[in-house]
């Protein structure tokens, strides 16, 4: 459930004064997604989404994600292109929330990814890391080491509650972190949350990437790295070496890795899988059961670290 916040008939038609789109016909909230409160409008000009930003999006962060989506949609990668109001600006103020107007994409995302569906993604993700090269605002990754560090700080003491053995287990790998991160790989604009639930498909044809409200500053192989972690796996939490050898491949045909990245990557699959268990885990120990908040299962990554931790090299991953 993203609704948190609700829009009455008149503040929306207040709002929407402000912008060149026509009449509003319907609106209704939209279920799917975590973070913000999301509605899907139909005015007299068509179909738009209507984001209300809400707890974890620094409205300081809203130039950069407004403006990367402007930049890589003028760039024809196929993602929602930001509505400006007639003062020209991209952010507005409804119900006490920043809220911003984006374009509708047709297209619905995958439950059940294939093989073709990875190799669409990995291209996708290699023409979105060439497109944000001279993207001229940048932002840190939050969710960095420091980052981890601080999530970990908050659920640490009782992460043998998910499972027995995570506290000492977990430690081992900042310890690890700590000596053998990479430096010095290729970096740019990155994704950071490229999941199925942010893909759109139209059949087999990738019709939209969505929801950059993650997006950053990074190595360009951790996304990749995290494409491989959400795409890759089955179900049972086992690796499908069909679908990691297509999503290689496809990321390969647009940006090919360099042998840093390459070498790098079971180190940054463990790091991204880390990333993604610790606000799993943060929020499995901190939301309240019934909550809107949608709660996702930590230990999906737990399974997914330690398969990295055995890999020995990434062709282990389909890379050729
Ligand atoms: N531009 C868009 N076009 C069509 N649907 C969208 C668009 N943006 C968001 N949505 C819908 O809203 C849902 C939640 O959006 P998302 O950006 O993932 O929210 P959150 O950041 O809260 O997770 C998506 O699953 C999709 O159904
Ligand atoms: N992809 C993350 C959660 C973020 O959710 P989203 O709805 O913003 O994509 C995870 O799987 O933990």
């Amino acid at each position: 459930m993203a609704v948190y916040t609700d829009v009455s008939e008149s503040e929306l038609g207040a709002f929407l004064e402000s912008y060149a789109i026509g009449q509003l016909l319907s609106y209704k909230g939209i279920a799917e997604g975590t973070e913000n409160s999301n509605f899907l409008l139909h005015t007299s000009s068509g179909a738009y989404i209507l984001t209300l930003y809400e707890r974890r999006v620094d409205k300081n962060d809203l130039p950069f994600f407004l403006g990367l989506m402007e930049h890589l949609a003028k760039k024809d990668i196929s993602c929602p292109l930001p509505v400006r109001r007639n003062d020209g600006e991209v952010i507005g103020t409804l119900a006490g929330r920043s809220a911003a107007i984006i374009t509708f994409l047709e297209g619905m995302w995958m439950r059940r990814p294939t093989a073709i569906h990875c190799r669409e993604v990995g291209k996708a993700l290699a023409g979105l890391h060439l497109a944000g090269a001279d993207f001229q605002l940048s932002r840190a990754n939050a969710l960095d080491r420091a980052g981890w560090r601080k999530l970990w700080d908050g659920s640490r003491a009782r992460a043998d509650e998910v499972e027995c053995g995570l506290l000492t287990e977990v430690d081992a790998e900042f310890a690890d972190f700590e000596r053998n991160w990479p430096k010095d790989l290729p970096a740019g604009i990155i994704h950071a949350d490229l999941f199925p639930d942010n893909v759109f498909f139209l059949g087999e044809k990738l019709s939209g990437l969505i929801d950059f409200y993650f997006a950053c500053n990074d190595f360009y192989a951790y996304d990749l790295a995290t494409c491989l972690n959400a795409w890759c796996f089955e179900k049972d939490n086992s690796f499908n070496l069909t679908k990691g050898r297509a999503l290689l491949a496809g990321y390969q045909q647009v940006r090919p890795l360099t042998d840093a990245e390459r070498q790098a990557l079971p180190m940054l699959a463990r790091g991204s899988a880390l990333r993604f268990m610790l606000t799993r885990l943060y929020d499995w120990l901190t939301i309240p059961d019934g909550a809107l908040i949608q709660k996702r299962d930590p230990v999906e990554f737990i399974r997914r670290m330690r398969f990295h931790r055995q890999i020995g090299s990434a062709s282990e991953y389909g890379l050729v």
